[in-house]
Protein backbone atom coordinates (compact mmCIF):
# COMPACT_ATOMS: atom_id res chain seq x y z
CA UNK A 1 0.00 0.00 0.00
CA UNK A 2 1.64 3.31 -0.80
CA UNK A 3 -0.39 7.09 -0.56
CA UNK A 4 -3.55 8.08 -0.91
CA UNK A 5 -4.76 3.99 -1.09
CA UNK A 6 -2.71 3.99 2.23
CA UNK A 7 -4.83 6.65 3.94
CA UNK A 8 -8.12 5.48 2.67
CA UNK A 9 -7.48 1.77 4.25
CA UNK A 10 -6.74 3.83 7.98
CA UNK A 11 -10.09 6.24 6.58
CA UNK A 12 -12.31 3.64 6.44
CA UNK A 13 -11.10 1.29 9.19
CA UNK A 14 -13.91 1.95 11.99
CA UNK A 15 -12.06 3.07 15.04
CA UNK A 16 -12.29 4.24 18.45
CA UNK A 17 -11.08 7.82 19.44
CA UNK A 18 -10.33 8.05 23.81
CA UNK A 19 -8.22 10.14 24.47
CA UNK A 20 -9.66 13.84 22.65
CA UNK A 21 -10.01 17.66 24.00
CA UNK A 22 -12.80 19.57 22.83
CA UNK A 23 -11.28 22.95 22.75
CA UNK A 24 -7.93 20.91 20.96
CA UNK A 25 -9.37 19.24 18.51
CA UNK A 26 -11.10 22.34 16.89
CA UNK A 27 -10.36 21.96 13.01
CA UNK A 28 -9.17 25.05 10.63
CA UNK A 29 -12.61 25.21 9.12
CA UNK A 30 -14.19 25.69 12.29
CA UNK A 31 -11.47 27.83 13.78
CA UNK A 32 -12.35 30.43 11.00
CA UNK A 33 -16.13 30.18 11.85
CA UNK A 34 -15.04 31.34 14.90
CA UNK A 35 -12.34 33.91 14.19
CA UNK A 36 -15.12 35.82 11.92
CA UNK A 37 -17.00 36.04 14.33
CA UNK A 38 -14.77 37.94 16.87
CA UNK A 39 -12.97 39.67 14.94
CA UNK A 40 -11.90 41.93 17.73
CA UNK A 41 -9.38 38.89 19.46
CA UNK A 42 -7.46 39.57 15.89
CA UNK A 43 -6.30 36.04 16.35
CA UNK A 44 -4.17 34.50 13.43
CA UNK A 45 -4.53 30.70 12.64
CA UNK A 46 -0.80 29.80 13.22
CA UNK A 47 -1.85 31.14 17.12
CA UNK A 48 -3.78 28.01 17.56
CA UNK A 49 -2.37 25.40 15.50
CA UNK A 50 1.55 23.61 15.22
CA UNK A 51 1.67 23.13 11.50
CA UNK A 52 3.09 20.07 9.53
CA UNK A 53 6.89 19.68 10.95
CA UNK A 54 6.47 22.32 13.78
CA UNK A 55 7.38 21.89 17.12
CA UNK A 56 6.43 23.56 20.72
CA UNK A 57 7.63 23.44 24.05
CA UNK A 58 4.75 22.39 26.29
CA UNK A 59 4.71 25.74 27.88
CA UNK A 60 3.85 27.20 24.30
CA UNK A 61 1.14 24.54 24.14
CA UNK A 62 -0.47 25.63 27.14
CA UNK A 63 -0.39 29.11 25.89
CA UNK A 64 -2.37 27.76 22.76
CA UNK A 65 -5.52 26.73 24.58
CA UNK A 66 -5.21 29.66 26.11
CA UNK A 67 -6.00 31.91 23.06
CA UNK A 68 -8.62 29.23 22.32
CA UNK A 69 -10.68 29.90 25.40
CA UNK A 70 -10.51 33.47 24.12
CA UNK A 71 -12.54 32.53 21.03
CA UNK A 72 -14.79 29.81 22.40
CA UNK A 73 -16.95 31.84 25.63
CA UNK A 74 -20.14 31.42 24.83
CA UNK A 75 -22.92 28.76 24.50
CA UNK A 76 -23.21 28.99 20.86
CA UNK A 77 -19.50 28.87 20.02
CA UNK A 78 -19.41 25.58 21.99
CA UNK A 79 -22.48 24.12 20.74
CA UNK A 80 -20.80 24.88 17.00
CA UNK A 81 -17.85 23.71 17.88
CA UNK A 82 -18.76 20.39 19.47
CA UNK A 83 -21.07 20.02 17.00
CA UNK A 84 -18.40 19.95 14.05
CA UNK A 85 -15.70 17.94 15.94
CA UNK A 86 -17.95 15.13 16.14
CA UNK A 87 -18.87 15.25 12.50
CA UNK A 88 -15.01 15.44 11.33
CA UNK A 89 -14.34 12.35 13.90
CA UNK A 90 -17.02 10.75 12.38
CA UNK A 91 -15.70 11.84 8.61
CA UNK A 92 -12.54 10.22 9.87
CA UNK A 93 -14.12 7.26 10.20
CA UNK A 94 -15.04 6.95 14.35
CA UNK A 95 -17.36 4.91 15.47
CA UNK A 96 -17.35 5.29 18.94
CA UNK A 97 -15.75 8.78 20.70
CA UNK A 98 -15.21 9.96 24.29
CA UNK A 99 -15.03 13.25 23.56
CA UNK A 100 -13.54 15.07 26.95
CA UNK A 101 -13.72 18.89 28.09
CA UNK A 102 -13.21 21.30 31.08
CA UNK A 103 -16.46 22.86 32.02
CA UNK A 104 -15.93 26.65 32.44
CA UNK A 105 -17.56 29.84 34.03
CA UNK A 106 -16.97 32.33 31.22
CA UNK A 107 -16.36 36.43 31.01
CA UNK A 108 -19.38 36.10 28.41
CA UNK A 109 -21.41 34.95 30.99
CA UNK A 110 -21.87 30.74 30.50
CA UNK A 111 -21.86 28.84 32.87
CA UNK A 112 -19.65 25.56 34.17
CA UNK A 113 -23.29 23.47 34.17
CA UNK A 114 -24.35 25.63 30.67
CA UNK A 115 -20.98 24.39 29.35
CA UNK A 116 -21.50 20.59 29.47
CA UNK A 117 -25.72 21.08 29.15
CA UNK A 118 -24.24 22.58 25.97
CA UNK A 119 -21.92 20.11 24.81
CA UNK A 120 -24.45 17.29 25.57
CA UNK A 121 -26.99 19.40 23.13
CA UNK A 122 -24.41 18.89 20.66
CA UNK A 123 -23.79 15.02 21.18
CA UNK A 124 -27.88 15.03 21.06
CA UNK A 125 -28.01 17.08 17.54
CA UNK A 126 -25.79 14.82 16.23
CA UNK A 127 -27.47 11.97 16.96
CA UNK A 128 -31.03 13.60 15.60
CA UNK A 129 -29.00 14.36 12.14
CA UNK A 130 -28.54 10.98 12.10
CA UNK A 131 -24.47 11.17 11.98
CA UNK A 132 -22.92 8.00 12.47
CA UNK A 133 -20.87 7.43 15.41
CA UNK A 134 -21.45 7.00 19.27
CA UNK A 135 -20.42 9.93 21.51
CA UNK A 136 -19.84 10.03 25.23
CA UNK A 137 -18.81 12.66 27.13
CA UNK A 138 -15.80 13.11 30.62
CA UNK A 139 -16.00 16.46 32.80
CA UNK A 140 -12.34 17.33 32.93
CA UNK A 141 -10.77 18.69 35.25
CA UNK A 142 -7.59 20.79 35.00
CA UNK A 143 -4.97 21.03 37.71
CA UNK A 144 -4.36 24.51 37.43
CA UNK A 145 -8.28 25.00 39.07
CA UNK A 146 -6.91 23.12 42.45
CA UNK A 147 -8.99 20.99 44.36
CA UNK A 148 -11.86 23.04 44.92
CA UNK A 149 -12.65 23.47 40.97
CA UNK A 150 -11.93 19.44 41.34
CA UNK A 151 -14.44 19.18 43.76
CA UNK A 152 -16.98 21.20 41.60
CA UNK A 153 -16.43 19.66 38.63
CA UNK A 154 -16.93 15.91 40.53
CA UNK A 155 -20.22 17.27 41.51
CA UNK A 156 -21.22 18.25 38.59
CA UNK A 157 -19.94 15.35 36.65
CA UNK A 158 -21.94 13.08 39.60
CA UNK A 159 -25.38 15.08 38.50
CA UNK A 160 -25.06 14.69 34.88
CA UNK A 161 -24.03 10.92 35.56
CA UNK A 162 -27.40 10.38 36.93
CA UNK A 163 -29.41 12.55 34.51
CA UNK A 164 -27.86 12.47 31.25
CA UNK A 165 -28.77 9.12 30.36
CA UNK A 166 -25.45 7.26 30.04
CA UNK A 167 -23.55 10.07 28.54
CA UNK A 168 -21.42 11.29 30.91
CA UNK A 169 -19.49 8.95 31.66
CA UNK A 170 -16.47 10.04 33.56
CA UNK A 171 -13.58 11.86 34.49
CA UNK A 172 -10.21 13.34 33.09
CA UNK A 173 -7.47 14.89 34.99
CA UNK A 174 -5.85 17.36 32.56
CA UNK A 175 -4.02 20.46 31.98
CA UNK A 176 0.08 21.66 32.87
CA UNK A 177 1.79 18.90 34.65
CA UNK A 178 4.06 21.23 35.49
CA UNK A 179 1.05 22.47 37.69
CA UNK A 180 -0.16 21.50 40.97
CA UNK A 181 0.55 17.91 43.01
CA UNK A 182 -1.78 14.92 42.03
CA UNK A 183 -2.41 14.81 45.43
CA UNK A 184 -4.36 17.22 45.78
CA UNK A 185 -7.22 15.42 43.67
CA UNK A 186 -6.92 12.39 45.36
CA UNK A 187 -10.39 13.06 47.56
CA UNK A 188 -12.64 13.99 44.79
CA UNK A 189 -11.18 11.74 42.12
CA UNK A 190 -11.96 9.10 44.63
CA UNK A 191 -15.05 10.67 45.53
CA UNK A 192 -16.07 10.01 41.77
CA UNK A 193 -14.91 6.74 41.92
CA UNK A 194 -17.16 5.52 44.63
CA UNK A 195 -19.99 7.43 42.66
CA UNK A 196 -19.73 4.91 39.39
CA UNK A 197 -17.73 7.57 37.35
CA UNK A 198 -14.80 6.15 35.18
CA UNK A 199 -11.50 8.04 35.81
CA UNK A 200 -9.17 8.58 32.85
CA UNK A 201 -6.07 10.78 34.08
CA UNK A 202 -2.76 11.84 32.71
CA UNK A 203 -0.11 10.38 34.35
CA UNK A 204 3.52 11.03 33.59
CA UNK A 205 3.05 13.07 30.38
CA UNK A 206 6.71 14.54 31.47
CA UNK A 207 9.82 12.97 33.40
CA UNK A 208 10.19 13.03 37.26
CA UNK A 209 6.51 12.59 38.39
CA UNK A 210 7.07 8.95 39.92
CA UNK A 211 5.70 9.94 43.20
CA UNK A 212 2.60 11.32 42.05
CA UNK A 213 2.03 8.53 39.62
CA UNK A 214 1.97 5.77 41.94
CA UNK A 215 -0.10 7.97 44.56
CA UNK A 216 -2.50 8.49 41.27
CA UNK A 217 -2.37 4.62 40.23
CA UNK A 218 -3.51 3.82 44.15
CA UNK A 219 -6.86 5.45 43.30
CA UNK A 220 -6.49 3.34 41.07
CA UNK A 221 -7.53 4.87 37.51
CA UNK A 222 -9.66 3.14 34.73
CA UNK A 223 -7.28 4.55 32.04
CA UNK A 224 -4.08 6.61 31.78
CA UNK A 225 -3.69 9.65 28.94
CA UNK A 226 0.23 9.09 27.48
CA UNK A 227 1.95 7.60 30.54
CA UNK A 228 5.53 8.75 28.78
CA UNK A 229 7.60 7.98 31.61
CA UNK A 230 5.61 5.18 33.11
CA UNK A 231 8.65 2.76 31.76
CA UNK A 232 11.65 4.90 33.53
CA UNK A 233 10.08 3.04 36.69
CA UNK A 234 10.08 -0.55 37.07
CA UNK A 235 7.80 -0.65 40.36
CA UNK A 236 5.57 1.68 38.29
CA UNK A 237 4.98 -0.67 34.90
CA UNK A 238 4.55 -3.81 37.48
CA UNK A 239 1.72 -1.81 39.00
CA UNK A 240 0.14 -0.89 35.75
CA UNK A 241 0.63 -4.06 34.32
CA UNK A 242 -0.39 -6.16 37.31
CA UNK A 243 -3.82 -3.71 37.07
CA UNK A 244 -3.84 -3.98 33.39
CA UNK A 245 -4.60 -0.37 33.02
CA UNK A 246 -5.67 0.50 29.48
CA UNK A 247 -3.26 3.99 28.02
CA UNK A 248 -4.11 6.27 26.00
CA UNK A 249 -1.56 7.22 23.33
CA UNK A 250 -0.88 10.19 21.07
CA UNK A 251 1.90 9.83 19.24
CA UNK A 252 1.66 13.43 17.07
CA UNK A 253 1.27 14.90 20.41
CA UNK A 254 3.98 14.01 21.92
CA UNK A 255 6.04 14.41 19.40
CA UNK A 256 4.94 17.99 18.45
CA UNK A 257 4.78 18.92 22.44
CA UNK A 258 8.75 17.63 22.46
CA UNK A 259 8.18 14.73 25.01
CA UNK A 260 9.43 11.87 22.81
CA UNK A 261 12.29 12.62 20.10
CA UNK A 262 11.46 10.60 17.22
CA UNK A 263 8.51 8.38 16.39
CA UNK A 264 10.78 4.92 16.85
CA UNK A 265 11.45 5.98 20.06
CA UNK A 266 7.50 6.78 21.11
CA UNK A 267 6.43 4.39 24.53
CA UNK A 268 4.41 2.51 21.94
CA UNK A 269 6.88 -0.04 21.17
CA UNK A 270 7.42 -0.63 24.87
CA UNK A 271 3.79 -1.62 25.42
CA UNK A 272 3.25 -2.79 22.47
CA UNK A 273 5.80 -5.47 22.88
CA UNK A 274 4.50 -5.88 26.54
CA UNK A 275 1.32 -7.27 24.92
CA UNK A 276 -0.15 -4.34 27.25
CA UNK A 277 -3.91 -3.03 26.23
CA UNK A 278 -3.36 0.78 24.44
CA UNK A 279 -5.49 3.11 21.91
CA UNK A 280 -4.04 5.32 19.63
CA UNK A 281 -5.72 8.90 19.86
CA UNK A 282 -5.12 12.12 18.61
CA UNK A 283 -5.27 14.08 22.23
CA UNK A 284 -5.83 17.78 20.17
CA UNK A 285 -6.15 17.17 16.30
CA UNK A 286 -7.14 20.45 15.78
CA UNK A 287 -3.42 22.28 17.72
CA UNK A 288 -1.36 19.47 16.39
CA UNK A 289 -2.88 19.03 12.92
CA UNK A 290 -3.61 15.40 12.71
CA UNK A 291 -6.59 12.98 12.55
CA UNK A 292 -6.99 9.20 14.08
CA UNK A 293 -6.13 7.63 10.38
CA UNK A 294 -3.47 9.44 10.31
CA UNK A 295 -2.07 8.86 13.92
CA UNK A 296 -2.72 4.87 12.82
CA UNK A 297 -0.66 5.27 9.72
CA UNK A 298 2.05 6.80 11.50
CA UNK A 299 1.77 3.96 14.31
CA UNK A 300 1.99 1.34 11.63
CA UNK A 301 4.69 2.86 9.36
CA UNK A 302 6.97 3.38 12.85
CA UNK A 303 6.37 0.20 14.34
CA UNK A 304 6.20 -2.08 10.87
CA UNK A 305 2.33 -3.20 11.54
CA UNK A 306 0.78 -5.18 9.02
CA UNK A 307 -3.32 -4.42 8.36
CA UNK A 308 -4.39 -7.26 10.56
CA UNK A 309 -2.47 -5.62 13.38
CA UNK A 310 -3.73 -2.53 12.96
CA UNK A 311 -7.64 -4.10 12.54
CA UNK A 312 -6.16 -5.91 15.95
CA UNK A 313 -5.41 -2.76 17.56
CA UNK A 314 -8.85 -0.95 16.61
CA UNK A 315 -10.89 -4.03 17.29
CA UNK A 316 -9.14 -3.97 20.91
CA UNK A 317 -9.91 -0.60 21.48
CA UNK A 318 -13.60 -1.44 21.79
CA UNK A 319 -12.91 -3.16 25.48
CA UNK A 320 -10.93 -0.16 26.67
CA UNK A 321 -14.05 2.02 26.21
CA UNK A 322 -15.69 2.92 28.74
CA UNK A 323 -19.47 1.88 27.78
CA UNK A 324 -21.56 -0.81 28.97
CA UNK A 325 -21.06 -4.20 28.17
CA UNK A 326 -24.14 -4.02 25.83
CA UNK A 327 -22.52 -1.09 23.53
CA UNK A 328 -19.20 -2.58 23.39
CA UNK A 329 -21.18 -5.94 21.82
CA UNK A 330 -22.94 -3.53 19.37
CA UNK A 331 -19.72 -2.08 18.17
CA UNK A 332 -18.04 -5.26 17.83
CA UNK A 333 -20.81 -6.50 15.86
CA UNK A 334 -20.27 -3.35 14.08
CA UNK A 335 -16.75 -4.00 13.41
CA UNK A 336 -17.31 -7.69 11.92
CA UNK A 337 -19.84 -6.08 9.21
CA UNK A 338 -17.69 -3.40 8.30
CA UNK A 339 -14.35 -6.26 7.94
CA UNK A 340 -14.32 -7.28 4.78
CA UNK A 341 -14.45 -4.10 3.11
CA UNK A 342 -11.21 -2.78 5.08
CA UNK A 343 -9.33 -5.59 4.10
CA UNK A 344 -10.53 -5.39 0.55
CA UNK A 345 -8.67 -1.83 0.63
CA UNK A 346 -5.55 -3.51 1.92
CA UNK A 347 -4.55 -6.58 -0.19
C1 LIG B 1 0.85 20.93 25.78
C2 LIG B 1 0.63 19.64 25.10
C3 LIG B 1 1.79 19.01 24.47
C4 LIG B 1 -0.61 19.16 25.13
C5 LIG B 1 -1.00 17.78 25.05
N1 LIG B 1 -1.25 17.24 26.27
C6 LIG B 1 -2.14 17.71 27.18
N2 LIG B 1 -1.79 17.50 28.47
C7 LIG B 1 -2.58 17.93 29.47
N3 LIG B 1 -3.72 18.59 29.27
C8 LIG B 1 -4.11 18.82 28.01
C9 LIG B 1 -3.35 18.39 26.91
N4 LIG B 1 -4.00 18.77 25.79
C10 LIG B 1 -5.13 19.42 26.19
N5 LIG B 1 -5.19 19.46 27.52
C11 LIG B 1 -6.23 20.07 28.38
O1 LIG B 1 -7.39 20.29 27.57
C12 LIG B 1 -7.75 21.67 27.57
C13 LIG B 1 -8.32 22.07 26.23
O2 LIG B 1 -9.55 21.41 26.00
P1 LIG B 1 -10.90 21.76 26.78
O3 LIG B 1 -10.97 23.25 27.01
O4 LIG B 1 -10.85 21.00 28.10
O5 LIG B 1 -11.97 21.28 25.88
C14 LIG B 1 -6.45 22.39 27.94
O6 LIG B 1 -6.69 23.65 28.51
C15 LIG B 1 -5.80 21.43 28.91
O7 LIG B 1 -6.33 21.59 30.21
ZN1 LIG C 1 -4.57 14.97 26.70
Amino acid sequence: MAGEDALQFYRDLPKVELHAHLNGSISTATMKKLMARKPHLDIQHGMTMIDKGQKRTLEECFQMFRIIHQITDTAEDILLVTKDVIKEFATDGVKYLELRSTPRDTPAGLTKRAYVETVLEGIKQCKEEEVDIDVRFLLAIDRRGGPSAAKETVKLAEDFFCSSNELVLGLDLSGDPTVGHGRDFMEPLNKARQSGLKLALHLSEIPSQAEETELLLGLPPDRIGHGTFLSTSDHIVEIVKKQHIPLELCITSNIKGQTVSTYNEHHFGFWYNLHHPFALCTDDKGVFATDLSVEYEIAAKAFNLSPHHVWDLSYQAIDYTFASAGVKENLKEKWMLLKPDVFRHAL
